[in-house]
Order: C-alpha cells, then structure tokens, then sequence
C-alpha cells in the first residue's frame, strides 16, 4: 500500500526564465507565434518529465502552465473576452491584450489591459476577469485538453488543474457598464453548462481525475456561498460522475467553510496544513466519515525555501493514514509550486552553510515523493530521512542566525521612536515655506526605464567585466540624465531613478546584514516579469549607508527638490523568503531598524524629502478578518519605526500600489506619512471615495495613469480622470503622478506620457490660479 506523491502546480518560467525569454522575444517582433507556441510546448514537456520522476503516475499537473496568467488563462478559456478586444485579429495577441494592453496605430488598434490585482497574500498578480449581466460564455479554447491530449502524448498522465468555478466568478469584477450591485455569482447557471462540458472534453481525452482550486475557501465567506458551492458541484458532480474531483483550498485555513466542503458530492479535499496545521483536525474526521473521500494534505511550504522537516511531515500523514488508510491519502505541497524558484542545483555560489537548509520547486517534489514513501515504509528512505534530520538540526543551532546587537536593539525601543514630533498640520507648513511647491506638484514614483543598458552594465559588474569605478560612472550618467529628463518635462518633486537597483527590495536585502541570495531564484510576480527574493536567514541590520551616496549626488545636479528612495520594512518583509524560526513582525521590527538609521543619513545629508514605499502593505493582511488587527498594528508601527525619526521639516512619502486598499484605510491615514501616491487608474474612483469620506487631510497622490501597460495615456484621458478626482479630494492635498514607478517602461513612452501628464498638471494649476 502505498500514499500518493502530488503536485497542485509547478512554476512556468523554467529553469532559466525560458518563458519570460520567449514571450518577450514575440512581443518584440522576434519570434513568429508558432515558434512561441513551440518553445512553451516544450517547456511543458520538460517540466512534466522532471514532474514524473517524483509523483505518482497521474498525480503530475497539466493546464497549470500559462503563457502569462492562469486567471486570464480561464477568462479567455470560457470566453469572458471583454468587446474592447473582441476585434483583435489572432488569439494570441488577443490574449496578451487582455493582458498588457495593445497599441498599433496603424491598425487602429488602442486597448488599455484588464485590472491586474494581487493574488490572495502573494506577490503573483493575476488578470482580473471582467463581466456584465449580459456575459455569455463558450469554450473560446480548449486549453485544458490540449495540454492534457499533449503530455498523454509523452506517456505522461496528468491531473489538469481548472480555476473552481466560484472562485472564477468571485475573483471577477463588474465591467463598467454593470449596474452598481451587480453579482459575479449572479452568473454561476450560465457558466456551469460550459464548465461540465469542459470536464466531459477532459474525460473523452482521457482524464480520470481534476484539481478544482477553490481558493476563495481560505477567505471569509458569506452563509450564501453554501448554496453557490452546492448548485455548483451538483452540477459538476451530475455532468461528470466518474471523474474523481479534489477541490482545493490553500493559503490559509478551510476554517468554517469545511461545514459545507464536506458534504460537496466530490472525491478529494487539499488543505494547506503549513498554514494552517490546525486544519487537519478539523477537517480529517469529515473524510473518516466518508466511505471513500480522500485528503490530500499540503504539507510542503509552497510558499517558503526552507527544508521540510520531514519527520513532522511524515508524522502528520501518519496520522491521516491511520485515520483513513493510505489510499486515501495524498502528500502535496501547501499550494502550487508557483510561488517557489524552480531548483537550488543552479546555486553555485551560494554559502553552502546556509544553502543546506534550503529546498527550491524540484527539492520539494523530492521531499513529497519520501514523505510519500516514509508514511507507509519509513525504512525505504533511511537515508534521505537521516540527512534531513541532520539539516534541521543544524540549522536550529546554526551561529550564522543570532546578532546580540540586533537583539538588543529590539528591546530598548522606546514610544517616542513610533511618532513624529509634531502632527501634519505643523508639518505641512513647514514643508510648504522649504519646498515652495506649485499647486497640483507633479512627481513621479521612483524608478525611471530599466533599459537592456543599465541591466547589461550590472551584469558586467557581476562578471568582474566592469570595474566598480566604471560602473559607478555609469550609474552618475544614467541619474544625470533622468534628472535633466525630469527638469525639461516639468516635474516638480524629482527622484534619481533607481538605476542601480536590481529590484526594489533585492537591492536593499543586498546591502543589509542577515540576508543570502540566490543566482536564480526567479519566481514569476505577472506576465513575464519575475523577481529573485532575498532569503531572509538571520537577524538585520544595516552595516553602513546604503542610498545616501546616490541621493546626495543626484541633489546635487539640480536646484528642485529630490526624494530619497528607500523600500519600507513590511515590503522589505512581504517579498522576502523569510525566517520561520521567529514571529514576522520580529524581522520586521530589525528592518525598520535598520531603515530608521539609513532615514536619519538621509536627512543629515541634506535630502527634502524621502519616500518610504509600502506597496506590500495590504498584501500582508491575513486573509481571515480575525488576524487582522494583530497584523496592522505591527506593520503600521513597523512603518513608524522606520519614518518618524525626522524633523518636521522633513517630508515623508510613502507609495502602494496593486490592492484594494479600502479595507485597510485606517491604518494607511496612522502611517502618518506627509504624502502617498497610490495605485488608482485602473480601479476607478472607489479607493477615492473611501479617502474623501474618511477626511483624509495628508497629501495624496492618485495614480493617473496605469504603468504596466507600453500605452500612451493621452493628455484628454489623463485630464478626465484628474478632473473625477479633484472633485472627491481637496485640490490642495493633491499631486499629480503615475501609478507606480516607470522601471518596466522604454524611455520613449515614458517621455511621452509624462509630458501628457505634466501639461495637464499645468492646465489645472493655470485654473487653480485664475
Ligand atoms: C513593484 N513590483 C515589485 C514587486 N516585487 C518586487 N520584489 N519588486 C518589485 O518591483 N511586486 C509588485 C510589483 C511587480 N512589478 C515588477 C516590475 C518589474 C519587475 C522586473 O522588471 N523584473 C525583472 C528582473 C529584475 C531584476 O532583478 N533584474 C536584475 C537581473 C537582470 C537580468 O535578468 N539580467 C540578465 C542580463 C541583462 C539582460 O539581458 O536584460 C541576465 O542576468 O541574464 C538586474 O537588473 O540586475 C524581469 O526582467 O523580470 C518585476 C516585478
Ligand atoms: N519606488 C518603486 C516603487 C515600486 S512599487 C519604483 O518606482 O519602482
Ligand atoms: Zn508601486
């Protein structure tokens, strides 16, 4: 007897950011779309292969794979393709409009991408679906059975996984001719027809089994949902009676919602035992109840690079073996592999001490596959067993961890560290009489193109191909040029561009104490873009400077007001692998630490303003409303730790972007922070709203146009939406800037839409005055 080893999803992007090469190269021109099709069929092949030496036989994923998202992957699958795009000529590029925006003048073409929104807590984002009363979906393709038809080809069989159709539609928004009150659920009869006969196709191809994640389960969910879940999987359940359905819930605890999970008419349950281990408890005896429901337990961390510690894994499936038997139980990550770097065999460089504590995508299907066999024969896998151990071990008592300073540090923080000396309205003026600003300032987030240039040049540095004196050259060019750029398009408040970051909080994980880097570690955050996370091991802190340098030189080239750029402590946090060996806020609190230090420098060197960024701020909330306040209280004084360190002269700016941030209002206006610009274009005016009706008195700068996208905004469209938001917030809070920061951006573009965006700036001052 033996448990199943399987997998909920592997990452797309390949061992070397393969699919991020190939999409691009189409997006540029270089690659025909049969090429990118060919090179993305045989990505899935190679993963599929490297899948099959760890999972049982039809426990690997198909349709897991996607070309940039898989919400828009189901979007475009059920044929919820907005009219806007409806008139693009191929698929492919129909699809990727959806998803980034397609501009061909010549072909009168202009279309602006769908919302983009972050993924429960993680940094992935997805493609948020749109519909309207009179959605009517088709099976626009048939990806699913493509990709499952294309692996059985292999001799592989798989286990496709298919987005629940409740989280499908509840993920979705109303587009904008929906009537206000308008239901996405409202739509469940529609779809289900075309979901089972999908799931028939899956079956007439071969399939024997489905993933169906569901993961609005780990979400507080309203008593109504019972019922849409019930019709739901009724209908699945009548549609499809031989296939064996898993519905999977992940990211956080089932909780309550286990009462009506339970009784769906399915075969299979996941749950995400790392999250929540609690879970096993709850929901282990409403299987036992069953005659044949099977648990498929999520314990590998698909969301962290630690090792598993295999003995409590194994334990844990012990236990749901003896509850239910082996065949009735199946050892998975906690949640797609999505979210992990795909494996640690590319770390060459990194400190080995360290890298043994560490398991990447590919480790963790080795840990799934002993887990697996150890339930049933711990003697079959002594060894891995015995070396796991050992790498536990060591690294609960590893020296490298523990900083006594840090520690020490930690404890002697002192109320007064958590608040500026005087409230906003003395601030203001104050800044106000220093900075003389114009009505209506103009500013941007940060970051200026990251162009092929500046990229080679680090990658140069890297090499030992450039000199550190050459590269820092380089860098004075590029914050030289960027400062001209900004003075000449009209900026008011200027930033030196960010250049010689590599990413926003790599970079600073990179100059602290406490940090590891991987080489390749790349974990896909939307379409082709990826980040490398830093892996947080050991306590933070701050050896010596870390922007000042760069800060002082690019004030230095101009007489307008520069801002020092720093990330805040819950970003620096959020988009980290971090420690699990102690509570969250407790890293955080170092980092900020660390950050208040690097603030006081950049003050002392002169610097009128700094931004602190918190775009992970909401990200970070627990997706139960009950752990909600522990989490804002520490990330909000988190925050404070870092920025209240100043004088009232000094002017803090802080910037979010991706999220909802209506539910969370409260604690962005207890930041305290003299100004933030926050992500809007593409979410109407509702964020707005929340800060007209709670009075918000600090400045604001709504994002004006959406960054993600190579589009132009013209100046008409800028103009209509500032002139929708001057009538919601006080014009004299008011700045006038993007969304976020301009790195994914070509320099054309960005002149161009800056310039829009200034000119308008200038048409509203010109009225302010008259
Ligand atoms: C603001 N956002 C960020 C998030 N998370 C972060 N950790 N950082 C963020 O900025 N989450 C929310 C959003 C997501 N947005 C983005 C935006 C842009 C990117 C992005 O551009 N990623 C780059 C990789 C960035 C990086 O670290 N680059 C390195 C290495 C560059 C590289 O690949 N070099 C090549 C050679 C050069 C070349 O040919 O281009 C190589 O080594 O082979 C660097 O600059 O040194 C991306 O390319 O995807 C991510 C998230
Ligand atoms: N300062 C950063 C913020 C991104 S969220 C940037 O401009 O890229
Ligand atoms: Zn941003």
């Amino acid at each position: 007897m033996t448990v199943i080893a399987s997998n909920l999803g592997f990452p797309r992007m390949g061992s070397n950011r393969d699919l991020k090469k190939l999409v691009e190269a189409y997006w540029g021109g270089k690659i025909t779309a049969d090429a990118l099709l060919a090179g993305a069929k045989a990505l899935r092949e190679t993963h599929w292969k490297l899948q099959s030496k760890f999972l049982t036989p039809g426990y690997v994923p198909s349709n897991d794979f996607s070309m940039y998202d898989h919400a828009l992957d189901h979007a475009f699958l059920f044929g919820a393709v907005p009219e806007r795009y409806a008139s693009i000529p191929s698929k492919v590029d129909q699809y990727f409009a959806m998803g980034r925006g397609l501009q061909r003048p010549a072909e009168g073409i202009d279309v602006p991408a769908m919302e983009m929104k972050k993924w429960f807590d993680t940094n992935y984002h997805f493609i948020v679906p749109e519909f309207s009363p009179k959605t009517e979906f088709h099976l626009h393709t048939l990806k699913p059975v493509d990709e499952f038809l294309e692996a059985k080809a292999l001799g592989i069989a798989t286990r496709p996984v298919v987005l629940g159709p409740v989280s499908f539609l509840a993920l979705g928004k109303g587009d904008k001719h929906a009537p206000a009150g308008f239901q996405t659920l409202s739509l469940l009869d529609r779809l289900l027809p075309v979901y089972t006969s999908l799931l028939n196709k899956l079956e007439e191809a071969g399939a024997t089994a489905v993933q169906i994640d569901e993961p609005i389960l780990a979400l507080d969910q309203p008593a109504e949902l019972k019922a849409v879940f019930a019709k739901a999987y009724a209908a699945i359940r009548a549609a499809s009676p031989r296939l064996s359905i898993l519905v999977a819930s992940y990211f956080g605890t089932i909780g309550a919602n286990i009462d009506f999970v339970a009784d769906l008419p399915i075969d299979a349950i996941h749950v995400d035992l790392v999250r929540a281990p609690g879970d096993l408890d709850l929901v282990l005896p409403r299987i036992a109840a069953s005659a044949t429901k099977a648990i498929s337990v999520g314990v590998v961390n698909g969301r962290n690079i630690w090792k598993n510690d295999l003995a409590k894994s194994v334990a844990t499936v012990q236990r749901a073996v003896a509850a239910v038997g082996a065949s009735r139980v199946l050892v998975a990550p906690s949640c797609s592999l999505l979210h992990s770097p795909h494996s640690l065999e590319a770390e060459v460089k990194m400190n080995p001490a360290i890298k043994l504590w560490m398991a990447f995508a590919v480790q963790k299907l080795e840990e799934i596959s002993v887990i697996a066999k150890a339930a049933v024969d711990p003697a079959s896998v002594a060894d891995e067993l015995a070396a796991n151990k050992a790498a536990i071990e060591d690294r609960k008592v590893s020296p490298l961890i523990h900083d006594p300073a840090v520690q020490a540090e930690l404890r002697n923080l002192s109320p007064s560290m958590f608040r500026r000396t005087n409230d906003f309205a003395v601030r203001e003026k104050v800044q106000q009489a220093k900075l003389k600003l114009p009505s209506f300032p103009t500013t941007t987030v940060g970051s200026f193109p990251q162009t092929k240039e500046v990229r080679v040049a680090r990658q140069k540095l890297k090499k030992g191909e450039l000199s550190e004196a050459e590269y820092d050259a380089f860098i004075k060019a590029e914050i030289e040029k960027a400062v001209r750029f900004q003075e000449a398009v009209g900026l008011d408040m200027l930033v030196h561009g960010e250049f010689e970051r590599n990413d926003m909080v790599e970079f600073f994980g990179e100059n602290m104490r406490g940090y590891v880097f991987s080489q390749n570690g790349w974990v896909q955050s939307y379409g082709s873009r990826c980040v490398k996370p830093p892996i947080i091991f050991g306590d933070v802190s701050r050896p010596t400077p870390m922007t000042v340098e760069t800060s002082v030189y690019a004030q230095s080239l101009t007489a307008k007001p520069m801002k020092g750029m720093l990330t805040g402590p819950v970003t620096m946090l959020q988009w980290s692998f971090v420690r699990d060996d102690q509570p969250r806020k407790d890293t955080t609190f170092q980092i900020a630490l660390a950050l208040r230090k690097e603030v006081a420098d950049l003050e002392a060197a002169g610097l009128p303003a700094i931004q602190i960024d918190e775009p992970a701020i909401r990200e970070g909330l627990p997706l139960r409303a009950s752990e909600h306040k522990e989490y804002l209280d520490w990330a909000v004084n988190a925050f404070l730790l870092s920025s209240t360190g100043v004088k009232d002269e000094t002017q803090i700016h802080t910037h979010m972007c991706y999220s909802d941030f209506n539910d969370i209002f409260q604690s962005i206006s207890d930041l305290d922070a003299d100004c933030i610009t926050i992500e809007n274009s593409k979410s109407d005016l509702k964020l707005l709203s929340a800060f007209e009706k709670h009075g918000y008195t600090r400045g604001i700068g709504p994002g004006l146009y959406d960054i993600h996208s190579p589009r132009v905004p013209p100046a008409a469209e800028i103009k209509e939406r500032l002139e929708a938001i001057s009538k919601l917030i006080d014009k004299r809070l008011l700045w006038v800037n993007p969304d976020c920061g301009l790195k994914t951006r070509g320099w054309a573009e960005t002149e161009a839409a800056l310039k829009n965006m200034c000119d308008v700036a200038k048409q509203f001052r010109a009225a302010d005055v008259a």
